[in-house]
């Protein structure tokens, strides 16, 4: 006989679109996509679509801490993520959870800012982050102005990124992962700095689509659910670039602006062929 709770699940701890493409929707589009079963704390609703971010709002944190205290008493989560946490308060809500219950490794991506502009975290919560929540974390996966902030340093080439990635591992990170998507070269290089000190980049060919919303969310998602399958961290981050590449490639037409990716298309060879 199973023994409950032993399909891997994950936790993502962020805030929803309602247009469904970023966020905490693509997020659990992606964890289903990648073998896991999994479970959500919201944290902030925001009104959003392919066009941007109308309205958002942070719930009240008595409900936010009932979130985390319903999860922890009925699942056994093996990795988690945070995305968009709004401001200083809310981070430091999320920092007590996690110091308060076993969520398995944690995944930090440091929503900041959205495609189309919108402010989604206050400039006291990116404070909170780099003195909380970083050292909590067992990957870090900023974009180039998410990583430039974090690290108070301009990026303009691949050394920059090198750069930024070691001052982010010192303020406590695990492992880093600096994305490449904001840069302006035809190939895209993502840049892993492990635990051991070895660096590798992640190349490939840029995708001329302005449909990349929740590409962040989506190769965070894919990364924890391979690190709750049992997966070692170089391991996942290899699967969570293949998925997204995937999801990139293979554009489905939705919405009149920043599109959200194909979920399905990794599953689909979607590497391989176009589908
Ligand atoms: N046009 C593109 N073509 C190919 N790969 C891309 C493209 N844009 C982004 N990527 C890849 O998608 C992943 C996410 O990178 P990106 O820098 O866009 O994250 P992000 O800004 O956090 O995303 P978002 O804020 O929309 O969630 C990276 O692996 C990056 O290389
Ligand atoms: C809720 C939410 N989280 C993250 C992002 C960034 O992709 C977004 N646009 N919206």
């Amino acid at each position: 006989m199973s023994e409950i709770n032993s399909f891997p699940q994950t936790l993502t701890i962020a805030g929803t679109d309602s247009g469904g493409g970023a966020g905490i929707m693509a997020d659990m589009k992606t964890m289903q996509e990648c073998g896991a079963f999994s479970t959500a704390v919201i944290v902030a609703v925001t009104a959003q679509n392919t066009l941007g971010v109308q309205d958002f709002q942070a719930l009240d944190p008595k409900l936010i801490n009932e979130q985390f205290s319903s999860i922890n008493g009925d699942f056994k989560i093996r990795a988690c993520k945070t995305g968009m946490l709004a401001d200083a308060e809310h981070v430091s809500i999320v920092v007590d959870n996690l110091k308060k219950y076993d969520f398995g490794p944690l995944v930090l991506d440091p929503v900041m800012i959205a495609k189309g502009g919108a402010q989604l975290l206050s400039d006291e919560g990116i404070n909170t982050i780099k003195n909380d929540l970083v050292k909590l974390s067992e990957l870090i996966t900023p974009n180039i102005p998410e990583a430039e902030r974090l690290a108070d340093c301009e990026i303009k080439n691949k050394d920059d990124m090198l750069l930024a990635a070691k001052k982010i591992k010192e303020m406590g990170a695990k492992n880093v992962l600096i994305k490449g998507g904001h840069s302006e070269s035809l190939e895209v290089n993502d840049l892993v700095l492990l635990d051991d000190e070895s660096h590798f980049w992640m190349k490939s060919k840029r995708v001329d689509t302005i449909r990349t919303h929740g590409t962040g969310d989506t190769i965070s998602s894919a990364i924890v659910s391979r690190l709750a399958l049992g997966d070692d961290m170089k391991s996942a981050i290899l699967y969570g670039k293949d998925f997204v590449e995937a999801a990139i490639k293979n554009t489905i037409q939705v919405g009149h602006g920043h599109g959200p990716l194909n979920h399905w298309a990794y599953n689909a060879g979607g590497n391989n062929n176009e589908i």
